[in-house]
This record gives structure tokens, C-alpha cells and sequence, in this order.
């Protein structure tokens, strides 16, 4: 049995990121994409300093847009100090070879949407099922992922306090992933949603990794 992870996306300040962190988050996603929460290296480097070694920072990036080339990925989670990254819009042949040469420094959540194919397994790649428009609060189809979500997936769309118990009990994810549920406005948390989220993530109790 596995406690299921958390990662709060979108955070943008020191106070969120420590605000993710004391409500009992594993991760917090600082996205570096096209985005209303976007953060530069700088600022994003200041929250992974102050938020000490135990919770998780994942750089968020879309491949093929501006920013997404590998050297420029590899440069942001350096200034960043990233400990993992996120990769929305890999795919096909050049897609995998992208990948392995990430994985290659950086442990990797590849996004995976309703329709895309199943990537290959790597060492050190987990996949998070998304909705198509990321932070974007659209829920997913549970039952219908059910055939297709891999043991170990994170579960990220439309996530939050009212609904991840119920996505839980469908979905045996080994972390679940939410923004705009959480938030007052894009880019700037709701402390009690926040601790609300981490709460029900907790009261749907650890899954059973061998169901
Ligand atoms: O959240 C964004 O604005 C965003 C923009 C571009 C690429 C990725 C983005 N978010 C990535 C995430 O991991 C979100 O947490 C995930 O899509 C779930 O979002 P939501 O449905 O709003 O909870």
C-alpha cells in the first residue's frame, strides 16, 4: 500500500511554495510554458532555495514551444534548480529520442492525453494523464482511462478538494496534479483549498499498488 502523492502546479511565489509544502505536498510545478502562472528562472530558483531539500520542484515545459528545445530546458532547470521535469506535447519518434536525452539528467513526468499513444517505458519516467488544455480545470473521463492508465501514473485535469476522493476510487494514481482548483485567481493559491485538497487526497487512503 502507497500514500498518494501531491503536486500543487502553478505556484509562482515563495509564500505558495511554503504555503504547498506546511499543507503537506510532495511537489510543487513551477511552469516555465506559455502560461498566466508562468515564472522565470530566477524567481523560480528563489522559490526552490527557500522551500528546503524535501519538496519536490518540477519545471513545467511544453516541447516545440519557445523555451521547450532540450538545451534551453536543460539551462531553465539548472538556473531553477529543478528536481524533475514536466514535458507536455512529446510524441512520436523524435518525441522518445527528446526524451531519453532528458532522462539522461533529469527524472521526467511525461503528459499524456485522452487519444495519445502509451510511450515506451524508461527508467526514471513517469506519465501524468492531462486534460488537452493543461490548467485549463476540464476533468477527464475516468472510467474510460481506466483500461489504459498505467500502474504508477499520476492523475492531473479538473482535480480538487470536491472531486479527487471520487477520481481515486476510479483511478489507482500514484500522484494526483491541480492548479486552477486551488487557486483565488491564475497564479496565486487559496490556502484553504490548498490544505482541502491535501486533506482529501488523504482521507481516499493509500491504494493498493497490486489491485
Ligand atoms: O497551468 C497552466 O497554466 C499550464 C500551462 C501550460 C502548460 C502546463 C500548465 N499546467 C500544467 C499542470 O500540471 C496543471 O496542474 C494540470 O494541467 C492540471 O491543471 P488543472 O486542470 O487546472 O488542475
Amino acid at each position: 500500500m502507497s500514500r498518494t502523492r501531491i503536486k500543487i502546479c502553478g505556484t509562482t511565489s515563495i509564500k505558495d511554495a511554503l504555503l504547498a509544502r506546511d499543507a503537506g505536498a510532495d511537489a510543487i510545478g513551477l511552469i516555465f510554458a506559455r502560461s498566466r502562472r508562468r515564472v522565470d528562472g530566477p524567481t523560480a530558483r528563489r522559490i526552490s532555495l527557500a522551500v528546503g531539500p524535501s519538496l519536490a520542484r518540477v519545471g513545467v515545459f511544453v516541447v516545440g514551444e519557445e523555451g521547450g528545445a532540450l538545451d534551453e530546458v536543460l539551462r531553465t532547470a539548472d538556473v531553477a534548480r529543478l528536481s524533475a521535469l514536466q514535458l507536455h506535447g512529446v510524441s512520436g519518434a523524435a518525441g522518445d529520442l527528446y526524451l531519453q536525452a532528458a532522462l539522461r539528467y533529469y527524472p521526467v513526468l511525461q503528459v499524456v492525453r485522452p487519444g495519445d499513444e502509451l510511450p515506451q517505458p524508461h527508467e526514471g519516467l513517469e506519465l501524468l494523464f492531462d486534460a488537452a488544455q493543461p490548467g485549463s480545470g476540464m476533468t477527464l473521463d475516468w472510467q474510460a482511462l481506466r483500461t489504459r492508465f498505467a500502474t504508477g501514473s499520476w492523475l492531473a485535469g479538473g482535480l480538487g478538494p470536491q472531486n479527487v476522493g471520487q477520481a481515486l476510487r476510479i483511478l489507482p494514481a500514484a500522484g494526483v496534479d491541480a492548479v486552477s482548483a486551488l487557486e483565488v485567481s491564475p497564479g496565486i493559491k487559496d490556502p484553504d483549498r490548498v490544505y482541502a485538497f491535501v486533506r482529501a487526497v488523504s482521507a481516499a487512503g493509500p491504494r493498493n499498488d497490486h489491485e
